[in-house]
């Protein structure tokens, strides 16, 4: 698990640090600009060699790295900004041309920017912008995005003196070289949420302090971001604080290898002890999506699968199944005979299923049974008219797995706050949503997307990232919800805990979207678990 701040968890666990006496504002401030600058010759490290050396005579150098490097670096009215006088000092100490703008008034700036604001003005001036609104040199080498980070409340006015032409330096390709690298976050991206807050800056490189804010892995942020690197401050011994004004607000965590040792342990070697899934077929026409469920729970361990198929169908299932069983099941009486079998311990509802009444009474037949559930699809679908009606018979042992539509139709009032435009900074964010949708449903929901956030009704919540290194686009294809929805189902039929199923179905339908690679389809998923167990030392 990777954490993920908050602004307001930054700013408590920077509070924290320095009433504890370890360590000063102006320490803190030190650290972050010295990292970033390490982190741009690690990015680059051809920048690396050129123009530091103050014991080489320039006769001796090689005719390009006779040109110094170039810096721009732009500053805005608070701490971020004091970060990037740091940089510019120590890029400056280096060799390098360094321009230095300020955005807004040095009169006003925090006392530790204020601090490093004097430090810079003993090497440089602070430039003033072009007529036509340009730097004064040609932008080549680096800008520095030091404008705005946690601290952002509102759009960036581009009209008051921001000389910064955010097309230019923003658009990917019309930078023409230049390596833009923002502090912390690329300015005009909201720290929480991930939404531009107005006009947002793209960077190429965003080093972070401490740790990831939100929003670098929500909403806009991956394409915002470019790359992303977290420098230690030296806040570690501090952990993360939950800000006493933000109720319910923990910690957030990437997964990453969740559960890593309770994926390879079986309970038992006996078939049985590894559960028995159910999971329900639509009717005739409509039994892939169920069968992509069903072949999921299998292989990722669950003992038996048993698909539940309406007479209309059996004969279409029958066709295409092998290890997966088969048993009809005519509407909820016929269910309601079948999990007389108590061995039934996890149960899927929904891919393919249809949204007629029918869909309907099964989902209250399966969730009066009180075991773990899993619900997507069609069988959210069905309940958009009246979602408080599915919302009155989820209990603890469910995962609801909606795509932003079905999330929209379940959740209106809660999908419009999130959709709307970002006016004010921290913004309304998916993490908020999703928390707000699962206490409503009083079940873990897990909000698909490249930003998947799971969250539990206790406020429990955590993103799976399917971006920056871990990106696999090719996963939006048809049925790939499906294998999520049986992959779920057959480690709660494991035993799995419904948050943690969630989290681990989701890294791993992830990881085996990125086994395969381009021209995956949903009947490849599955296939990728051996070798992805594996990998994992399984
Ligand atoms: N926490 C830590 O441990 C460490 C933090 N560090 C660094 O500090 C950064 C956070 O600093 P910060 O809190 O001063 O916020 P920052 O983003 O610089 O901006 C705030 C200023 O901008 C203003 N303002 C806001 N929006 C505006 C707009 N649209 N247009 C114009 N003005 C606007 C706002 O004004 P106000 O809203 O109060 O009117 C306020 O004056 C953090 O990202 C990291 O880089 C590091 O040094 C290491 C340790
Ligand atoms: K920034």
């Amino acid at each position: 698990m990777t954490e993920l701040l908050t602004a307001a968890q930054m700013r408590a666990l920077e509070m924290a640090a320095i009433e504890s006496g370890d360590v000063t504002g102006l320490e803190l401030m030190e650290r972050a600009g010295q990292g970033v600058v390490e982190a741009i010759f690690e990015e680059w490290p051809e920048l690396m060699g050129r123009g530091t050396s103050p014991s080489r005579s320039p006769g001796y150098l090689e005719p390009d790295e006779k040109d110094p490097l170039r810096a721009v670096v732009l500053c805005g009215p608070g701490n971020n900004g004091g970060d990037g006088f740091v940089v510019a000092r120590l890029l400056k100490e280096r060799g390098w041309d360094v321009e230095v703008y300020l955005y807004g008034d040095a009169e006003k700036l925090p006392p530790d920017a204020r601090v490093n604001f004097e430090r810079w003005g003993k090497l440089g001036a602070i430039c003033v912008p072009c007529e036509d609104g340009g730097f004064k040199y040609p932008i080549a080498g680096i800008v520095v995005d030091a404008l705005f980070g946690t601290g952002l409340t509102r759009p960036i006015s581009l009209g008051e003196g921001l000389f910064v032409d955010f097309n230019l330096l923003g658009d990917p390709g019309m930078s023409g070289g230049t390596k833009v690298v923002a502090l912390d976050l690329p300015s005009g991206l909201c720290s929480d949420s991930g939404k531009t807050v107005g006009p947002a800056l793209f960077a190429d490189l965003t080093v972070s302090f401490h740790a990831q804010k939100l929003g670098c892995e929500l909403g806009n942020g991956p394409e915002r971001c470019g790359k992303t690197v977290v420098k230690d401050i030296g806040l570690e011994r501090f952990g993360v604080i939950d800000h006493p004004h933000h109720s319910g607000s923990k910690t957030v965590g990437v997964t990453a290898h969740p559960w890593r040792g309770a994926v390879g342990k079986k309970r038992g070697s006996h078939k049985y002890a590894n559960g028995h899934a159910l999971v329900l077929s639509g009717g005739h026409g409509n039994t892939g999506a169920a069968r992509l469920a069903a072949r999921g729970a299998l292989r990722i361990g669950a003992g038996l699968v048993t698909l539940g198929s309406p007479r209309s169908a059996m004969l279409e299932n029958a066709c295409n199944l092998t290890a997966v069983m088969l048993r009809q099941i005519d509407g909820a009486l016929g269910l309601t005979e079948l999990l007389e079998d108590a061995r039934f311990n996890a149960i899927c509802l929904g891919p393919g299923l249809g949204i007629r009444a029918d869909t309907q009474a099964m989902v209250l037949t399966v969730l009066k049974e009180n075991r773990p559930t899993i619900l997507d699809a069609d069988a959210l679908t069905r309940f958009s008219a009246k979602p408080e009606v599915l919302f009155d018979v989820l209990h603890e042992d469910c995962v609801i797995t909606p795509h932003g539509g079905e999330f929209a139709r379940l959740f209106p009032d809660i999908a419009e706050r999130l959709d709307a435009p970002a006016t004010v900074g921290p913004a309304y964010s998916k993490v908020d949503a999703t928390r707000e949708a699962a206490k409503r449903a009083g079940c873990v929901v897990l909000f698909k997307g490249p930003d998947t956030v799971i969250a539990g009704p206790d406020g429990r919540c955590s993103i799976n990232s399917a971006q920056y290194e871990r990106a696999a686009p090719w996963l939006a294809t048809a049925g790939a919800g499906d294998v999520l929805a049986g992959f779920i189902a057959g480690l709660m039929a494991r035993g799995f805990a419904p948050m943690q199923a969630a989290e681990t179905a989701a890294w791993l339908h992830v990881e085996c979207a990125r086994k395969f690679g381009p021209g995956l389809i949903a009947e490849d998923l599955a296939e990728q678990l051996p070798a992805v167990f594996r990998d994992l030392g399984l």
